[in-house]
């Protein structure tokens, strides 16, 4: 089922699908790559084409150890196509499907890797957008790090940046994966380095505890806690640890440690983490996240649009009726941002507290009822800002609106914060 891409390339076999494309195993004049097929509705936008190539320079130009590097760009009959070096080894989301939490000292290594690359790109003047466990491949064929960590490589720069054209989105708009996505994001700023520090502390949280610190429940109650909530401690974590990802998670994008400094304080930590399990923290309380979008769904105005149910993870496809054969995450979104009185709304009591293996568990019976009224009243503030959610709706429409569109990150957004 060998397929030839341009003149150069063949693909062989798939490797795996996200929502913008299938990347397959191929094979180029200077040996294996892996080829991303970007799907045929996107190749046949013409505005996409044109970015395509613009972005010609700004794709194929990041070199770092840390960084998947865009080796070609094929635009051929009715494919698009990113040729990429050839990553051997798994990504980050299947190995923490696989482990469910990693010990510190491997996370922090991982973590370290992925801000080397980011700090590379930063300071080219790129920002990523979209960092997150499915674009960190683990190289199984690097040296073993500490800890037992495979070198770590960024993927999928400027992928964002090309879907998230003027056409499709607005600046109202919001563009990513919920989870990881900074406040300053969901209040509508231009997207800079510091949000990629943001959800790179995210993946930290998340590879530590198992978790994202402000993820579950409707991708608008996301959102909201992003902006509302502080990060809840995680029991046992290293102080030291703790501190960096609490600077990292801050609010103010300001606060936050640029890529390279990150990175540096990450290594410093490295040997006092030697030697240190898992931590033993349970998942959050399961309740929260079945109820908080049913009743968000059944309260005035608050519908979602598809009546769909809601998933754990993230809203929608990034692009319009993805659906990755092959894996069941979600992982865009794009909604409109809320307003600072919707953002306001309901912050308080939904944030997902982690419990120390053994402690009482929130939602247990004796506190269901106290919990069933607290989200009843904080159902008006939750619909205002469902209602506010126009999940996907700018996908089926094509988001031909009006057009200020988004700012180009190079150009507008310094690699600094
Ligand atoms: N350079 C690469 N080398 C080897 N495997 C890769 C490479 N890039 C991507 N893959 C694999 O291909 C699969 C799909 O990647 P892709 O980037 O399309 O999707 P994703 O990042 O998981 O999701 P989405 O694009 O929706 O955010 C992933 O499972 C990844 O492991």
């Amino acid at each position: 089922m060998a397929r030839k891409i341009g003149s150069r390339y063949t693909a062989h076999q798939i490797l795996g699908r996200g929502s913008a494309g299938t990347v397959w195993l191929g094979e180029g004049p200077e040996g294996p790559v892996a080829i991303k097929l970007l799907r045929e509705d996107l190749a046949s936008d013409q505005e996409l084409v044109s970015r395509f190539v613009q972005e010609r320079t700004a794709l194929l130009g990041l070199e770092h150890p840390h960084v998947v590097s865009v080796r070609d760009l094929v635009v051929d009959g009715n494919d698009l196509a990113l040729v990429m070096d050839l990553v051997r080894g798994t990504d980050l989301r299947t190995r923490l499907d696989r482990e469910r939490r990693l010990a510190p000292e491997a996370a922090v290594a991982v973590v370290a890797d992925v801000a080397d690359g980011l700090a590379a790109a930063h300071a080219a003047g790129v920002v990523h957008r979209d960092v997150k466990p499915e674009n960190v491949l683990l190289d199984m064929q690097g040296p073993l790090g500490p800890g037992g960590a495979h070198p770590a490589l960024l993927t999928d720069f400027g992928v964002a940046k090309l879907i998230d054209t003027p056409r499709r989105t607005r600046a109202t708009k919001i563009i990513g994966t919920p989870d990881y996505l900074a406040p300053e994001i969901v209040e509508g700023l231009p997207p800079r380095a510091s949000v990629d520090i943001y959800a790179l502390a995210t993946v930290l949280y998340e590879l530590l505890a198992g978790f994202t610190p402000f993820g579950g429940g409707h991708p608008g109650a996301v959102l909201r806690r992003h902006v509302t909530e502080t990060v809840v401690p995680l029991p046992g974590i290293p102080d030291e640890l703790w501190q960096l990802l609490v600077q990292c998670l801050a609010k103010a994008p300001a606060s936050r440690l640029r890529a390279s400094e990150l990175g540096a304080r990450l290594r410093e930590l490295l040997p006092m983490l030697a030697g240190i399990g898992p931590l033993d923290v349970d998942e959050p309380d399961a309740e929260r996240e079945t109820d908080e979008p049913e009743e968000a769904a059944t309260a005035p105005g608050g519908a979602t649009p598809t009546g769909e149910p809601v998933r754990r993870r993230g809203a929608v496809p990034l692009v319009p009726g993805a659906k990755p054969a092959d894996s069941n995450r979600d992982t865009h979104t794009s909604m409109r941002v809320p307003a600072p009185d919707e953002l306001a709304g309901g912050a308080r009591g939904t944030a997902r507290a982690p419990r120390a293996s053994g402690a009482p568990r929130p939602g247990s019976a004796r506190n269901r009822a106290t919990a069933r009224r607290r989200r009843l009243a904080l159902g008006v503030g939750a619909a205002a800002l469902v209602a506010a959610v126009g999940v996907g709706t700018w996908l089926t429409t094509g988001g031909d609106e009006g057009d200020t569109g988004p700012q180009d990150t190079r150009d507008s957004a310094p690699a600094s914060p």
